[in-house]
């Protein structure tokens, strides 16, 4: 089998095709990595299921379809934390899930242990994506259960390689990575906002203050990438002796910036390991 086949084999289940369920599948398509007959979804109202069905023409259900459960292999899960645990109490008890499987959660402090407990026969995998995956941006950490062998863990690299970059790490890193990269995102959304409020305060238009800022933030990151210098070192680099950059970091650090944010990680990733257990 060639590499990047592995998914085209399986029967695909996205079960919540919401924000992040539908991000998934658009990126798989797009990747080539599923076609439109091996995978199948489901959400909770007729709304969403006749629109997602237009849009990105697969096969929609509202309730658990037993004949499409019977004849699938994997299984992701993108319900609210809350749902997932119900939802596979659903589907053992539609007598129609194969014998063995693979489940994949994106489900943010719902343990590994939750679900081998709801489904002892079925490999289980954590993932925690980002909704950049919506534009194959994204970054997802994945992590093993007790069961789950090396040709599992190759369907999940394959879903999440379709749409960003994959990591893979022990579960107990699993709330700290929904903080910083699954949460990530939002941060960077309101700095940006703010960052551009500065630029319409001191009378640039609001079209181009988001533009040049978040071009900004995109070559500031990659330069972080593409250096491998220390964020320090780079900030070191742009800021003028008697310059105005120093006058900025300087207002900014009297606003507790720096512990503001590392603290609001803190936060989220407590919230976060509390999520499973709604
Ligand atoms: N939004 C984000 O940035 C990220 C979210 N996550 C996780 O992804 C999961 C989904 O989050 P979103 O996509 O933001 O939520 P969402 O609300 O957009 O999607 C949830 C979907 O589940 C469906 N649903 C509800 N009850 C159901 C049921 N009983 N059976 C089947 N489908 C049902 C809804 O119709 C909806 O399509 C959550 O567990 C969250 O922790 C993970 C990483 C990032
Ligand atoms: O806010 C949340 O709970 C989810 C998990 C990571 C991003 N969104």
């Amino acid at each position: 089998m060639e590499n990047g086949e592995t998914l085209k084999q399986q029967r695909i289940a996205v079960i919540g095709a919401g924000v992040m369920g539908c991000a998934l599948i658009k990126g798989m398509l797009a990747a080539g990595r599923i076609t439109r007959d091996n995978v199948w979804a489901v959400v909770a109202t007729s709304n969403s299921q006749k629109r997602i069905a237009e849009e990105l023409g697969i096969r929609v259900y509202r309730d658990l379809p037993v004949d499409e459960i019977a004849q699938t292999d994997t299984f992701l899960i993108c319900t609210k934390p809350y749902r997932v645990v119900q939802v596979l109490d659903q589907l053992k008890a539609s007598k129609a899930l194969k014998p063995s499987g693979l489940v994949v959660s994106i489900a943010a402090g719902t343990t590994i242990k939750q679900i081998e407990t709801a489904l002892p026969n079925y490999a289980v995998i954590r993932a925690m994506p980002n909704t950049p995956s919506l534009i194959r941006a994204g970054v997802t950490v994945l992590a093993a259960g007790s069961h789950s062998q090396d040709d599992h863990m190759l369907v999940a690299q394959e879903i999440f390689q379709s749409v960003g970059k994959v990591w893979q790490l022990d579960e107990r890193h699993l709330d700290a990575v929904t903080a910083v990269s699954g949460s990530g995102p939002a941060y960077i959304y309101l700095i940006l906002e703010s960052l551009a409020d500065g630029a319409v305060k001191v009378g640039l238009p609001r079209d181009i203050a988001f533009q040049l800022v978040s071009q900004t933030m995109l070559g500031a990151a990659m330069m972080v990438q593409d250096t491998g210098k220390h964020p320090a070192t780079l900030k070191d680099e742009v800021t003028t002796p008697a310059g105005c950059t120093i006058s900025a970091l300087l207002t900014m650090e009297d606003g507790r910036i720096r512990s503001t944010l590392a603290r609001a990680v803190e936060e989220a990733t407590r919230t976060a390991a509390g999520l499973g257990n709604a």
